[in-house]
């Protein structure tokens, strides 16, 4: 039996450290914004769509789609979201499962899917258990002002943007505690993969 678990937390809560952790261990990870990403790369089936609603506007020089202009539209226009939402959502769904099932037919023990907005985007019922990273408000504010350059006001808006991590809590099955240090952290993903796996 392969686990499919889904791995979530916030902005810099630590996705991304524990991802490469689990890849070291051999454990494939499914990457939801780099597959979002590659579904809209030039001629694929999202693409095409998107095109079609949106208009050539959007292209760039290269006819790869101006992420920025899109992003701008969307974001002052709530139907125009969700027409984004509907086109780009199914076919992130559709590939993530492909590469599931590619780890069950490899009888792998395990698969993890990296869903920033696992809860958010009401995702959960493709994975059999969620997994949170967890650290407080005042480290997730530090590291991310620290990491991308941010003063504080520029880091709370975006934490504020997503469901805070204390609620996620209570929705998660695992939690992996990432306020400490990198080898505290190691250790509780350790000890998890060994009475889950
Ligand atoms: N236990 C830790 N101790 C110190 N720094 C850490 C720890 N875990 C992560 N960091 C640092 O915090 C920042 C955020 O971590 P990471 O990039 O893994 O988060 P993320 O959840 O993938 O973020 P995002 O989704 O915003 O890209 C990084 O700069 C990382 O090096």
């Amino acid at each position: 039996m392969t686990i499919v678990i889904g791995l979530t937390g916030g902005i810099a809560s630590g996705k991304s450290t524990i991802s490469s952790m689990l890849q070291e261990k051999g454990i494939r990870v499914v990457d939801a914004d780099h597959i979002a990403r590659v579904v809209v790369e030039v001629g694929e089936p999202a693409y095409n769509q998107i095109v079609e609603e949106f208009g050539i506007e959007i292209l760039k020089e290269d006819k790869t789609i101006n992420r920025e202009k899109l992003g701008t539209i969307i974001f002052s226009d709530e139907n125009k979201r969700q027409t984004l939402n509907s086109i780009v959502h199914p076919a992130v769904r559709k590939e993530m499962l492909k590469q599931v099932e590619e780890e069950k037919n490899k009888q792998s023990n395990a698969v993890v899917l990296d869903i920033p907005l696992l809860f958010e985007s009401k995702l959960t019922h493709i994975v059999d258990k969620t997994l949170l990273v967890y650290v407080d408000q005042e480290t997730q504010m530090k590291r991310l002002m620290k990491r991308n350059g941010y003063n504080e006001e520029e880091a709370k808006m975006r934490m504020d943007s997503q469901l805070p991590l204390y609620e996620k809590r209570e929705l998660s099955d695992y939690i992996i505690d990432n306020n400490g240090s990198i080898e505290s952290t190691k250790k509780q993903l350790n000890d998890l993969l060994e009475k889950i796996l």
